[in-house]
């Protein structure tokens, strides 16, 4: 039987939001992840709901590692608690850091950067250029905007249904953390493929 995943790289806000649940709901991955032994990658900053996530799961016993480009080291106020800090030269090697560590990915409440960092996973893995799962946590339907921005390039014609499915929306952290349970690490193949990034 093929191993589980052992590492999940979460993309979430550098702000909190308006809303509690949205702390709520980063405080339960970072946890939930370190209960389940997997170990957290994520932006390695200590501001909003990434520093949440971060500190959770170091909270809960768990592995995790921080990847910080230099010039954002003070603006994201770099994370000293983790279990691993990298500091890269650029934003590019920061995603590809990431990429390459993580066998899933799991997107909570956030803003541009957030949304730039789904985007680009997910067209990366529309070329073909990893097969890891990809998770949007629709906490209090704050992903419901950008689903039906997906959704309708789909209508209009500009990318596949299959493309679509690419992405899975799940209500929960709770249900994504099911997911990432099931995922074996044969169904994720981040990054074997980094040099093609
Ligand atoms: N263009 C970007 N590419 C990758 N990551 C980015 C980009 N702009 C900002 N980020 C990072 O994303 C997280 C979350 O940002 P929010 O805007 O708060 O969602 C943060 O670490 C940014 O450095």
């Amino acid at each position: 039987m093929p191993a589980r995943i052992s590492a999940v790289a979460v993309f979430c806000g550098s702000r909190f939001g308006n809303l509690p649940d949205y702390r709520a709901a980063a405080e339960a991955m970072g946890a939930s992840l370190a209960r389940a032994g997997i170990h957290l990658v994520y932006g390695g900053g200590d501001v909003g709901l990434m520093g949440t996530v971060a500190d959770a799961a170091i909270a809960a016993g768990g592995k995790v590692t921080g990847i910080i480009p230099e010039f954002l080291k003070a603006r994201e106020i770099m994370h000293n608690g983790v279990t691993d800090l990298i500091v890269t030269e650029t934003m590019h090697t920061r995603k590809q850091k990431m990429f390459a560590l993580a066998e899933a990915f799991v997107v909570l409440p956030g803003g541009f950067g957030t949304f730039d960092e789904l985007m680009e996973i997910l067209t990366w893995k529309q070329l073909c250029l990893h097969t890891s799962p990809i998770l949007i946590v629709d906490v209090a339907g704050w992903a419901k905007a950008l689903v039906n921005m997906l959704d309708t390039a789909v209508e209009q014609g500009f990318a596949s249904s299959n493309a679509r499915a690419l992405l899975e929306v799940v209500p929960d952290v709770e249900s994504a953390m099911k997911r990432l349970c099931a995922t074996s690490s044969t169904e994720a193949t981040s990054g074997r493929q980094e040099e093609r990034v």
